[in-house]
């Protein structure tokens, strides 16, 4: 598809300066300079005028915004990994190319996984809370003090062996934690090979028999409370649960309940069910060292998000060049 005149490019929150400043250059392009979040209203009036909307995991593209969208608006050029927040179906219907910016965050949001699976058994947060709050003072080295667990020698079972899910496995390999994982389907032989990973087709099997679980899968109809009150109750007490997915592949009301009884011992959380709202429960738990909480920060280094910009341009480029996008996201592949 060619467009004589630059497209219309419409971006819903602030980019860093030198993916806005290249965007300018390209497209027809409106910022947001004062990255204040687009009301529903907003975002209607944005897709009756533009060619291309670039929304973030922050805006939510559901079937009545697609619907609302005038027949100019060709593309949904995603600045996010993750695409559960756009109406997928609802834009191949409308004749619309969706695409998102996988890869470049991979790497940024397993090392992010890595520090939540060592932070909380370890009580980092609160080991660092002890010296900011009292102003640096502390009674000193103890041997009973502020003992955590041991994580080398343990088992992590990772839901969702994909590019993120991989990249968490290698890290976790390398901090002598032996690799156990649940996935839509085996990943390859050599993959398997190289992490020593075990395969479990039993997400439940896997649960009962990990001592760390990280939640790597998307959210999609099928992940929705994938660990939902029964699935938790399965993991062992003395087990930490991390998730760097997306909040409602968790039952957090179950998640708190269980926390509270002590079935599991704690948790690492840097996403939640009603972004960007967090459950006071939760933020209680961490008050006493029960879970560590971060907001939705996994992917959160410049360098990942001029990755993004750079991938954001390229998708809308190649579109406007006539050519099928590298990051296409096609209905019912998420
Ligand atoms: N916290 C953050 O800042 C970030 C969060 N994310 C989240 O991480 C997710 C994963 O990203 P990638 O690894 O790049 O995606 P990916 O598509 O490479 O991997 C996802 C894996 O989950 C598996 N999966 C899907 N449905 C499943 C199910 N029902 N049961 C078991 N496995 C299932 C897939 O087969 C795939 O192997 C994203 O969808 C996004 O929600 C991504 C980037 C940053
Ligand atoms: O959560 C972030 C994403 O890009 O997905």
């Amino acid at each position: 598809m060619t467009l004589k005149k630059k497209p219309k490019v419409y971006i819903t929150r602030k980019l860093p300066d030198q993916v806005e400043t290249r965007m300018r250059e390209l497209f027809d392009a409106e910022l947001n300079v004062d990255d204040r979040p687009r009301t529903a209203e907003e975002l209607v009036q944005a897709v009756q005028q533009c060619d291309v909307l670039v929304p973030t995991v922050t805006d939510r593209i559901d079937q009545a915004l697609i619907e609302a969208a005038g027949p100019q608006l060709k593309l949904i050029a995603s600045f996010s990994n993750g695409i559960d927040h756009i109406d997928i179906d609802a834009a191949a219907r409308k004749g619309i190319t969706v695409t998102n910016t996988p890869n470049v965050l991979t790497e940024d949001t397993a090392d992010m996984t890595m520090a939540l699976i060592l932070a909380v058994p370890r009580r980092l947060a609160e080991g660092a809370q002890v010296l900011t709050t009292k102003t640096g003072e502390w009674a000193g080295w103890s041997p009973t003090w502020m003992l955590g667990h041991r994580i080398w020698g343990k088992r992590i079972g990772i839901i969702g062996m994909g590019r993120i899910g991989t990249a968490v496995a290698r890290r976790a390999k390398a901090f002598g934690l032996s690799i156990h994982y649940h996935n839509r389907k085996r990943v390859n032989p050599a993959t398997e090979e190289a992490l020593e990973a075990t395969y479990w087709d039993s997400l439940d099997q896997m649960l009962a028999r990990v001592d760390i679980v990280s939640v790597n899968c998307p959210s999609t109809p099928a992940t929705f409370h994938l660990l939902s009150a029964r699935r938790l109750a399965l993991m062992q007490p003395t087990s930490y649960l991390v998730n760097t997915a997306r909040g409602d592949v968790i039952d957090e009301q179950a998640l708190i309940a269980c926390l509270k009884a002590g079935k599991i011992a704690g948790a690492g959380l840097d996403v939640f069910e009603n972004e960007p709202k967090v459950n006071p429960k939760l933020v209680k738990l961490a008050q006493e060292g029960k879970v560590t909480l971060l907001p939705h920060m996994s992917s959160a280094t410049i360098e990942g998000r001029i990755d993004m910009g750079e991938k954001v341009i390229i998708n809308i480029r190649t579109y406007f060049d006539g050519h099928r996008p590298p990051n296409r996201v096609l209905p019912n592949r998420v």
